[in-house]
């Protein structure tokens, strides 16, 4: 039976004067891909900082696996398996690809400068452990044959995987996603569309995605929360959202 992984209740940030997010809820189960769409300024970006650890959220609940996570800091975060994408690509862009994967690592590793200098046995097994790993992501997202490339040579399809693949390697149970195709060609959406349900599908994994791309929400999602000026206005499945007058008015009314 899917368990829920994420519960988000009451998520409420301000700036000042201006209430960029307004009373969210939210529900992840394990396995299951989940959007949150909403016009431009809808407060989507906000949301995912206020989960992530990258702002303390104003009011509200953020349970991961039945632990309250509001106000920790997004390394402790990541570290209880929930790590995230951006909207723009921050790789280490003069770095390699594999370079990418290993720097990605290092901060999920317990160690100490003092074994790294001394290049003890535990050190030695990590980073063999660190290899493989980035290996086998690398692998999972086309990327292996492109290894030693400077991440910033890459298409911007590939850094978009590249990224996917650096968020994989730390092993997160919920991996959220900030307009993953953003810039995409429509190959290299299929392709990410195809990613993001084998993450679901093989690796067990659950997806929370902000998109612009409809065809893409439309397609991949098991659930979808709409957001307007910061205030929930619908969720349900993709069908019930493609029809709900609320949601239809609020994407019209926007142009
Ligand atoms: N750090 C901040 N300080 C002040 N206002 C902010 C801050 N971050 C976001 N906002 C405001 O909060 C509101 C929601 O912005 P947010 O970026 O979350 O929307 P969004 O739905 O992600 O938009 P888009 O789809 O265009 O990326 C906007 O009015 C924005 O200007």
């Amino acid at each position: 039976m899917s368990q829920l992984l994420l519960d988000v209740n009451g998520l409420t940030m301000r700036f000042g004067g201006l209430v960029a997010v307004n009373g969210v809820n939210l529900k992840v189960k394990n396995r299951q891909i989940v959007s949150v769409i909403g016009p431009n300024g809808a407060g989507k970006t906000t949301v995912f900082n206020c989960l992530s650890g990258f702002y303390i959220p104003t009011e509200g609940s953020v349970m991961l696996k039945n632990e309250q996570i509001a106000g920790l800091k997004d390394y402790q975060i990541s570290r209880k398996g929930l790590v995230r994408t951006f909207q723009h690509v921050r790789l280490f862009q003069k770095m390699t690809v594999i370079e990418n994967m290993l720097v990605a690592q290092h901060r999920h590793m317990n160690t100490n400068l003092l074994s790294g200098l001394l290049k003890t046995p535990n050190y030695r097994r990590l980073e063999k452990d660190a290899m493989e790993h980035a290996a086998h992501w690398l692998k999972e997202v086309g990327l292996m044959d492109y290894a030693n490339r400077e991440a910033g040579n890459l298409a911007y399809g590939q850094q978009r995987r590249l990224e996917i693949a650096r968020c994989m390697v730390t092993q997160p149970e919920l991996l959220m996603l900030d307009e993953p195709a953003a810039g995409l060609n429509p190959n290299e959406t299929k392709e990410l569309d195809e990613l993001i349900i084998k993450l679901r599908d093989e690796h067990e994994i659950s997806i929370l995605l902000i998109e612009h791309d409809m065809s893409l929400v439309m397609g991949i999602s098991d659930h979808i929360y709409v957001i307007a000026q910061g205030t929930p206005l619908a969720n349900g499945t993709a069908d019930e959202i493609k029809n709900n007058p609320d949601v239809i008015k609020a994407y019209l009314g926007e142009e």
